[in-house]
């Protein structure tokens, strides 16, 4: 333990005998600056992340009442990720996506998306973010195309508003872009001649018109069967996969949410679990499997969110005991006795 007492000085001859308080206190400090060091030294949080979010916070006022909706979210998304939101209804999905499409601003906290800070933007510059960084993809169909354009026209719109490329290579991409999400054949039809799906899709090659960075989806199979939601999503698995887009999507959808590598669970305006799913070959048989593995989110503070489902399962209120081992923590209901207690 460091001695720090007070009355230790140096000796008559100037110099410090050893042990002393001096000596002590320089060591501390010393230490102390090599901490600062490292911590300067380390990376920032989320630095190569596409989208961080830190500590987000949204508080919504209405009739003086308020609403947090965000109550500290942390999120970071690797570029060239395809990764799906769940969670409950009223657990914080839209607000969330509405703040990383540049709609909404946050109360407070960080967010990043491509290197542009979401909170600083001016308004000008949150309009260029719209158009040109992220694409966005709504649950209603019918909220993402103008009825009276044909596929084509649609898809071709947003460059022609950015008057980007000459007429030409615009109406290469938008038969590029119709083609990736395989609706190459509706060209020339316009929404109400198209099924729901066919319109979603449609609705994605308008989202990845001015090459995004980020496509994001509040759930684009919400209003579809599973078999069209399946189409649907393989869109959005062909813009990752093609042209390396990466995209988020929110959705109720069991099936879609097995089918993406990373599936993050919001709850109560916060991250809570996160599910990640590999491809693991049995060494026996050879047969290939997906693993799936659930993770809890500990943010910077040291706050964990145990699973609804595992707490109430095992009566856990309030507050529950710890025991820290040497390689786990291990957690049990507040009046248990841990097993070799
Ligand atoms: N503009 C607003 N004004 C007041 N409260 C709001 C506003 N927008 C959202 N909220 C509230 O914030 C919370 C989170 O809402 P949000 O729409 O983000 O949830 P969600 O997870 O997307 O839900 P759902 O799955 O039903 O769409 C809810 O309690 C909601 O009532």
């Amino acid at each position: 333990m460091t001695d720090t007492s007070a009355g230790a000085g140096p000796g008559d001859d100037g110099a410090e005998p050893p042990g002393s308080g001096t000596e002590a206190a320089r060591a501390a400090l010393d230490e102390l600056e090599r901490r600062a060091a490292d911590r300067r030294d380390r990376p920032a949080y989320g630095h190569d992340a596409l989208i961080s979010c830190d500590r987000l916070v949204r508080v919504f006022s209405a009739d003086g009442v308020e609403v947090q909706a965000l109550q500290g979210l942390d999120l970071l998304v690797r570029e060239g990720e395809l990764m799906a939101l769940v969670g409950a209804s009223g657990s914080g999905k839209s607000t969330l996506m509405n703040i990383l499409a540049g709609l909404d601003t946050p109360t407070a906290g960080a967010a990043k998306v491509a290197g542009r800070d979401l909170l600083a933007m001016s308004s000008r510059e949150r309009l260029r973010y719209r158009r040109e960084v992220v694409g966005f993809v709504w649950q209603e169909t019918r909220r993402n195309l103008l009825p009276y354009l044909t596929a084509a026209q649609n898809v071709a719109l947003p460059a022609q508003l950015r008057g980007r490329g000459r007429a030409r290579e615009r109406s290469e991409r938008v038969g590029a872009l119709l083609e990736v999400v395989g609706v190459a054949d509706c060209r020339d039809r316009r929404p109400h001649e198209m099924s729901g799906g066919q319109q979603q899709r449609v609705a994605i090659a308008v989202a990845l018109a001015n090459h995004p960075s980020v496509l994001l989806a509040d759930e684009p199979t919400g209003e579809l069967d599973s078999r069209t939601a399946e189409e649907v999503f393989a869109a959005f698995r062909r813009a990752n996969a093609e042209l390396g887009t990466t995209v988020v999507i929110v959705t109720h959808d069991q099936a879609v949410a097995r089918e993406v590598r990373r599936t993050v669970a919001i709850r109560d305006g916060r991250t809570s679990t996160e599910i990640l799913r590999r491809t693991e070959v049995d060494a026996a048989t050879g047969r290939e499997a997906t693993v799936a593995r659930e993770y809890a989110m500990l943010d910077r503070a040291g706050r964990l969110q145990l699973p609804a489902e595992y707490t109430e399962g095992l009566g856990m209120r309030d507050r529950v005991m710890l025991r820290r081992e040497p390689d786990h923590i291990g957690v049990w209901p507040d009046d248990t006795v841990p097993p070799d207690a």
